[in-house]
């Protein structure tokens, strides 16, 4: 046993966006360490997409940066998530609406497995093999979230619900180590919040998860650490219990200002 923590799996560093006059987020820090699931929550508006764009690369914040296994990455882009083993899901699951549940997930897969794929799928080569594989693991990833059964039907036939789980096994397929979930909760039933809430608890035993999200129950069940923004500052960090009691926290919900700021 060490006594010095492990570098955090994720990091956000100082992290700094503006649109134009806007500043989206201002010197952002969040931390997820290895097998822990942390929680990004705030009013609307507060900075919660822009900081999630910027850990998945779509944004490159105009100062600070993301560190992943402790190594800073300044130019992350999208395509560089799948080989540091880093999925995410969308909050409008994008989901390609021509193909099947199998097949959107097989997308998913890191692109060494895909180019195999779409090569079996061209009718190109030798990697009947290598698509078999993949199909394999599609389906593997399809039971993980209990919708073998729906695997070869197409998204927009399926219950929203199933079309979130599709798209969290497109997530899952690649074996990620660090799983970006954005906003897993919206759309879905009670009993539907409740299976959700144990399969992140499940997934968290082999990687670490990051969500963002409005569901304040879900978050302070499955989470370990929250991280909350408010007009792009974090106002507050810590365990539920933490964060559930800081006074600044119901203040920027209820949208009244903090005592802090009377002084
Ligand atoms: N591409 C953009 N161009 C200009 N302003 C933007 C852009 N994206 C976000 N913003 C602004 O940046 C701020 C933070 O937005 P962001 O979407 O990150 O908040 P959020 O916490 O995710 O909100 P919500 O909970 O409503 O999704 C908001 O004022 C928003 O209007």
């Amino acid at each position: 046993m060490t006594t010095t923590d492990p570098d955090p799996m994720l990091a956000a560093h100082g992290v700094t966006v503006r649109f134009g006059g806007l500043l989206a987020l201002n010197e952002v820090n969040l931390e997820a360490q290895p097998g822990s699931v942390v929680g990004l929550i705030g009013p609307n508006g507060a900075g919660k997409t822009t900081l999630f764009n910027v850990l998945s690369g779509l944004i490159t914040p105009n100062a600070g940066h993301v560190a992943i296994r402790g190594r800073p990455h300044p130019r992350l882009r999208p395509h560089h998530l799948a080989g540091l083993r880093i999925a995410r899901t969308f909050q409008g699951l994008n989901l390609f609406p021509g193909m099947t549940a199998v097949d959107n997930v097989a997308v998913g897969a890191d692109r060494h497995a895909r180019a195999s794929w779409l090569t079996a799928l061209t009718g190109l080569g030798r990697a009947a093999r290598d698509e078999r594989e993949l199909r394999q693991r599609a389906m593997s990833a399809l039971a993980e979230v209990d919708a073998s059964e729906y695997a070869f039907a197409l998204p927009a036939t399926l219950p929203f619900g199933v079309q979130k789980r599709v798209a969290l096994a497109r997530a899952l397929v690649s074996e990620p180590e660090v799983l970006l979930l954005d906003e897993p909760a919206s759309g879905l039933s009670e009993e539907e919040l409740t299976t959700l809430g144990a399969r992140i608890r499940t997934l968290s035993e082999r990687m670490t998860v990051v969500l963002v999200e409005h569901h304040m129950d879900l978050v302070m069940s499955v989470c370990d650490h929250i991280v909350v923004l408010n007009f792009g500052e974090v106002i507050s960090t810590g365990s539920p219990d933490e964060v559930r009691n800081d006074p600044k926290v119901t203040q920027a919900y209820l949208g009244e200002p903090a005592e802090d700021n009377h002084a």
